[in-house]
């Protein structure tokens, strides 16, 4: 018998099968035109089947993106000693292969950046000026699409004020807990795919996003993939590959709107597998709440179309603070089921095939 071992860089990562153009997301991936009539009820009814859409005529200049892309390209080939005087990753810093603290790895290295109301966080400092100029005024487009997207949100599900939402991770008042996080995938090493040739390593493991929503950019290097299911009851679900592309953004379901919205939306499973070419490059925007804010089903959807002598629907979960959901989210694996400890009954099954 052959035993094929996996290269000494790639050991502790897992291989999943690699990629197939038969993976990708056909005609159906769904798309979201910010700037046109209607867009508040595409983007309820992405997030409601898919938990995530693609946006595009999102407003945000190239300039913007590619400045910070090119910072976070030039950070990531500067010496491995320079890189490390950042990290480790505490949660903040630069962090390479391991994610989190819980013993999960990826074939990537990563800059985790807090932020701190509408710019970086002076806690957790930036490798240069020049990244931390890019950064926050990347962060300040970010910050105008999620407003727009959650206002839109709450407009299309009928919620008013139309901030309700919105104003939980990019209000004013409160400190609202947001991150920035670059990520670099170098391609797959050689030796593995002459080893074999039908496997690619775990980029960044399969997750939900704990937070409201995550915002993602990426080059043009394929990678990143999102779980379909057609019995999520049974736990069947198929990956698909969402096509890169740099001119538009990604909208991200996290598991605290799905709680918000008492599961009609809901946070997606996704993952990234290491191209086997080229080196991907992606931007992630989390958008999360105050520590103290409230992590429950909106009010006005549980009593929405409850008639006179009838009862209001009650929520799916156990209510909990955003505070105390990252405390449980950061001694979690990144692939565990975090909302299922806070579940009162299975949650309703999407099936986005239908
Ligand atoms: C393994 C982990 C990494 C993570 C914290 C966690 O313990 C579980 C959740 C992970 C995640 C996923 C979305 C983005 C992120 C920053 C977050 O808030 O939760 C990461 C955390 C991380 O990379 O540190
Ligand atoms: O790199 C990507 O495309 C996705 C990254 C991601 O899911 C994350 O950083 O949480």
């Amino acid at each position: 018998m052959v035993v094929l071992a996996k290269p000494a860089a790639l050991e502790q990562i897992s291989l999943v099968r690699s990629p197939s153009v038969e993976d990708n997301f056909g005609a159906g991936l769904p798309v979201v035109d910010l700037a046109a009539d209607g867009a508040a009820g595409e983007v309820v009814r992405a997030c409601e089947r898919f938990g995530f859409f693609k946006v595009v005529s999102h407003g945000v200049g190239e300039g913007v993106v590619g400045r910070l892309e090119a910072e976070a390209v030039r950070f990531f080939a500067s010496p491995q000693a320079a890189k490390d005087a950042h990290g480790p990753a505490s949660p903040f810093g630069y962090g390479s292969k391991r994610i989190g603290r819980n013993g999960d790895m990826g074939w990537l290295e990563y800059l985790l950046l807090a932020i701190d109301g509408a710019s970086l966080s002076r806690s957790s400092p930036a490798p240069s000026s020049s990244l931390r100029d890019a950064a926050n005024e990347y962060v300040g487009a970010m910050r105008g699409m999620a407003r727009t997207v959650l206002e839109m949100v709450a407009e299309g599900l009928g919620v008013a004020p139309r901030g309700a939402l919105a104003d939980m991770v990019v209000g004013d008042g409160a400190a609202s807990d947001q991150i920035l996080r670059l990520n670099h995938y170098p391609p797959c090493p050689p030796l593995l795919q002459n080893l074999m040739p039908n496997c690619s390593p775990t980029g960044f493991g399969e997750h939900t996003d704990p937070q409201l929503i995550s915002i993602l950019h990426s080059n043009s290097t394929s990678g990143l993939q999102v779980a379909l299911h057609h019995d999520a009851d049974a736990g069947d679900h198929q990956w698909v590959t969402v096509p890169p592309d740099p001119a538009s953004f990604l909208v991200i379901v996290g598991d605290s709107l799905q709680v918000m919205t008492n599961g009609r939306m809901r946070s997606v499973r996704h993952r990234v597998v290491a191209n086997k070419l080229k080196s991907r490059v992606s931007m992630i925007y989390f958008g999360g709440p105050p520590l103290e804010q409230r992590i429950a089903p909106l009010r006005q959807l549980l009593v929405a179309g409850v008639g006179d002598g009838e009862e209001e629907e009650q929520s799916r979960y156990e209510e909990f603070t955003w505070g105390e959901y990252k405390k449980a989210a950061y001694l979690s694996r990144l692939g565990d089921n975090r909302l299922a400890p806070f579940h009162r009954q299975p949650p309703p099954v999407a099936n986005p095939l239908a």
